[in-house]
């Protein structure tokens, strides 16, 4: 493993150097990954169950990769298959005090030839008006409904340029550029490539201490900064949102409950803010019960979390099929990093896009609703939360 000097991050931008696709790059707040070496690599497209995770670490011990850190995209749909890669090696440095680049990204951006969006905003309005009626007719609570968005650029994606200016704007998150693999494309070259800047940690565990923070109900910034302000205090005590929220904190702990004690979750939900966006967050820690749980064990136990589907789950994840008018594949699943010792971290593939390697993107996003939604409302929030990827990569 190369231990890359601490001063190197703040002076460099030797984490996405050279970057190409099938590369692997990963950052949260604490930490920044990015893979070294492919040839060899283990690439595989498996259901993310433990004896497929536990034949991929047996499966890099045996090509002699000392220290394996497997990567990973789950798609939303848990019953789909998943895309791993555990590079032949890997570079790795904590982040300081926040600072994940200084570097400044250089190079010329690609230009947006065309944008499609999938279904036309209208189309989106609709959609949440037949969730409306369907709170109404009672057996659901909330539903995230999403859209998309294809892009297509008059050059490839500059993944230098790309990573550090979301790595910049994004400095509490968890960015990513990771391969998905799939049946047909498991040699050098991947079917296509997730990138993204996701707000929301779904766990993260360290020994047999787990951290979880559901983020749910939220409100796009303004660069007035009183404006900006009222909208955060509006935010913490908007009954519709906390409503939005609870339902995900709910469900969360009852499923935690199974799997951890010494579980302390806040009273009430804190506001917590993007560049674009405020979010209602709930920061839960617990203790495993069975420390030989893994990092991704316990998301998949989570997922897919009413932050991404709704409540209750099976009938929310039943009409998303229906309403939605494309498949969400890898958007609003899991994307992380696990060692075989089980300590990782596992995000929610949010703010993100699919880039098929060469010049077209679908930007995704979605926004919870429950009853007392707003459709033109999450009209804005789903086009906000696209607006900031959008300015990254072109
Ligand atoms: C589904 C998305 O966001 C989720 C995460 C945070 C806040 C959300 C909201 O307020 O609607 C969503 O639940 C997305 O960004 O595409």
């Amino acid at each position: 493993m190369v231990q890359a000097k601490e001063n190197e991050v703040t002076q460099s931008s030797w984490l996405v150097d050279g970057m190409k696709n099938g590369d692997v790059f990963f950052a949260s707040p604490s930490l920044q990954w990015r893979s070294r070496g492919l040839q060899g690599a283990v690439r595989s497209h498996v259901p993310a169950s433990a004896a497929a995770i536990k034949s991929l670490f047996e499966q890099a011990r045996s090509q002699g990769h000392a220290e394996p850190v497997m990567f990973g995209l789950v798609p939303f749909d848990p019953s789909l298959k998943a895309s791993f890669t555990i590079p032949s090696q890997v570079a790795f440095t904590p982040s300081i005090h926040g600072v994940r680049t200084s570097a400044q990204p250089n190079g010329r951006k690609p230009s947006v030839v065309k944008r499609t969006p999938v279904p036309a905003p209208e189309v989106y309005g609709d959609m949440v008006r037949k969730a409306l009626d369907l709170y109404e007719a009672g057996g659901v609570s909330k539903i995230v409904l999403s859209r998309a968005m294809d892009v297509e650029l008059d050059a490839p994606v500059n993944y230098e340029y790309l990573m550090l200016d979301l790595l910049r704007r994004n400095a509490h998150g968890y960015t990513f550029a990771l391969p998905i693999w799939s049946d047909e494309a498991c040699g050098d070259v991947p079917a296509a490539v997730m990138l993204g800047a996701s707000p929301e940690l779904l766990v993260r565990r360290e020994g047999d201490q787990v951290f979880i923070n559901p983020l749910a109900g939220s409100i796009p910034r303004h660069a007035d900064p009183a404006e900006d302000k009222s909208r955060k205090e509006g935010l913490a005590i908007s009954e519709k949102d906390l409503r939005e929220h609870g339902y995900v904190v709910r469900d969360i702990v009852r499923i935690l409950k199974e799997h951890c004690d010494e579980l302390e979750v806040p009273d009430g939900p804190s506001v917590i803010g993007t560049d674009a966006l405020w979010h209602l967050s709930t920061f839960i820690t617990g203790r495993l019960k069975n420390p030989e749980t893994t990092a991704l064990d316990l998301a998949c136990a989570l997922h897919p979390t009413p932050a991404i589907c709704g409540f209750p789950t099976a009938t929310a994840f039943q009409h998303i099929k229906e309403l939605e008018p494309f498949e969400r594949e890898y958007f609003a699943g899991l994307v992380g990093w696990q060692r075989e010792s089980g300590d990782g971290e596992w995000a929610l593939t949010l703010r993100c896009a699919r880039y098929d390697g060469d010049r077209t993107l679908r930007l995704y996003a979605g926004a919870g609703t429950v009853a007392g939604s707003d459709p033109e409302s999450e009209i804005r929030e789903t086009a906000t939360k696209m607006e900031t990827f959008m300015r990254a990569i072109a």
